[in-house]
């Protein structure tokens, strides 16, 4: 008996609308499975791809009383591999060799199929997450909405030179006015680099008293000196993984400057007062509003440090040099200071933005925020009056808050002015009408050295 023309144009029909259904192998097998049962005693479909099958379809007798059809999976393309169906009683007589044959083709076709979708599928899967790593990166990279960087110096600045150091673990030199940003530039490079994660420290050099200078840094043991009750971490030891801010490098003693320079080469610290060397893995950023190659030049910064630190310098202009900065620099921080405040961000009008572009900004991006803030407190409406004048002193930083903080800003000014001279007509003292005696105990409380060197 032979299968009719009509029952094996059924199982043909059957057998493409699954194989159609199916996108995976391992869908195929048992849809493909399911549509020959319909059709025929089937009790097991083999599909091998890339196995060898006969040349025409054989039909045998197998061990316990099975029908074995082995046939080839092959279609226009050439041969795919070879199926093997094994069939309950009888159905030898049901399953002519042209009938496997078109079996084969179509399951040929249905083999190439789920392959050629297996791989849109793999390319589609890697695509997605090419996708997602770039976003992530793009996300990693992009800069956080409170941080400001128009202009094109800025934005080389954080769009370039940060990612760029942030990936390495080299030394780098920020060097810019006071205010310009140095801090939040190297809160970036921490922030971009494997040592996230770990801490950040910041710590301004010239504000540690200078006999404490290197315990602060380095730590000490017990009893390296008087009042040394316990063995104390230095910032270096806690930064440990992380990355250490030294603000106003420059302020730094001599002694402390060799050992920041040990740090630099060896990774090495000494605890006052200790035996031996400690490891330690932090990262460095140095930041500067001084001109330290004058201070190379005088001996109050050492050379060999200077060259260690230039090794990464990025150069902050200042604000007055980024006019395309202000106004979104206005805004970020209207939006900041009102959410402190909890009020809605005020207006700033284009006479007030005229107003702000006028200006000098001596202090600049900190003493905008100041000149803001003053006036977000002066003005109670929809829109910011801007405090006249726009700051309280001209040269003034803007941050000045505490006594301690203005005394020591105008002793270090005076200081600068008369090139670190105390005594005499043209000193530091005879200009702010002190003492010269009087003015060396105020710095000495105060934490100041003349001109950034032993005072
Ligand atoms: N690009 C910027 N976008 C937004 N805010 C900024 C930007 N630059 C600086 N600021 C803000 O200005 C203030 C001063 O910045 P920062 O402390 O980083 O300056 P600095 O150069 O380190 O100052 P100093 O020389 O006094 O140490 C901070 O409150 C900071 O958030």
């Amino acid at each position: 008996m032979t299968a009719s023309a009509d029952h094996a144009l059924l199982l043909l029909a059957d057998l493409g609308e699954a194989s159609a259904r199916a996108h995976t192998e391992a869908t195929l097998v048992p849809a493909v499975s399911a549509a020959l049962s319909r059709h025929l005693p089937l009790r097991r479909l083999d599909l091998r791809r890339g196995a060898a099958a006969p040349g025409a379809p054989e039909v045998r007798r197998g061990a316990g009383g099975e029908t074995m059809a082995v046939f080839a999976l092959r279609d226009a393309e050439g041969a795919v591999g070879c199926a093997t169906m094994a069939l309950g009683d009888g159905a030898a007589l049901d399953v002519s060799p042209a009938l496997l044959e078109a079996i084969g083709r179509l399951l040929a076709v249905a083999l190439r199929q789920v392959q050629v979708l297996g791989r849109v599928a793999a390319i589609a899967r890697r695509a997605q997450g090419e996708k997602r790593t770039l976003k992530e990166e793009l996300d990693r990279v992009a800069l956080p909405r409170e941080v400001v960087a128009v202009g094109p110096a800025m934005r080389a600045i954080f769009q370039q030179m940060v990612p760029l150091v942030a990936r390495q673990d080299t030394t780098v030199l920020v060097r810019g006015e006071t205010g310009t940003g140095k801090e939040v530039i190297a809160r970036r490079i921490h922030a971009l680099s494997r040592r996230a994660e770990r801490p950040f420290l910041a710590v301004n050099c010239g504000a540690l008293p200078e006999g404490l200078v290197e315990s602060a840094l380095f730590g000490h043991e017990r009893g390296a000196f008087t009042g040394a009750a316990a063995r104390h971490l230095g910032l270096f030891e806690r930064a440990s993984g992380g990355t250490l801010l030294l603000d106003e490098v420059g302020e730094l003693p001599r002694a402390a400057q060799a050992k920041l320079l040990r740090v630099l080469q060896e990774g090495e610290i000494e605890r006052v007062g200790g035996e031996g060397a400690v490891r330690v893995s932090v990262r460095v950023i140095a930041a500067t509003h001084r001109p330290l190659e004058a201070m190379v030049a005088s001996g109050a910064f050492r050379d060999d440090l200077y060259y260690r630190l230039q090794v990464f310098p990025i150069i902050v202009p200042p604000l007055r040099e980024r006019p395309e900065d202000l106004e979104p620099l206005t805004r970020v921080i209207v939006e900041k200071v009102a959410a402190t405040f909890g009020r809605t961000p005020p207006r700033v009008s284009a006479e007030s933005m005229a107003r702000l572009r006028a200006h000098g900004w001596p202090g600049n991006v900190r003493e905008l925020e100041n000149v803001i803030e003053r006036s977000m407190v002066m003005s109670t409406g929809d829109e910011l009056i801007l405090s006249a004048p726009l700051s309280a002193a001209p040269g003034a930083t803007g941050r000045v808050t505490t006594y301690r903080e203005a005394a020591q800003r105008c002793i270090e000014e005076a200081l600068r002015a008369a090139g670190g001279k105390i005594y005499g007509e043209d000193g530091a003292a005879a200009a702010l009408g002190l003492k010269p005696t009087t003015l060396q105990s105020k710095m000495r409380k105060l934490g100041i050295r003349k001109g950034g060197e032993k005072g």
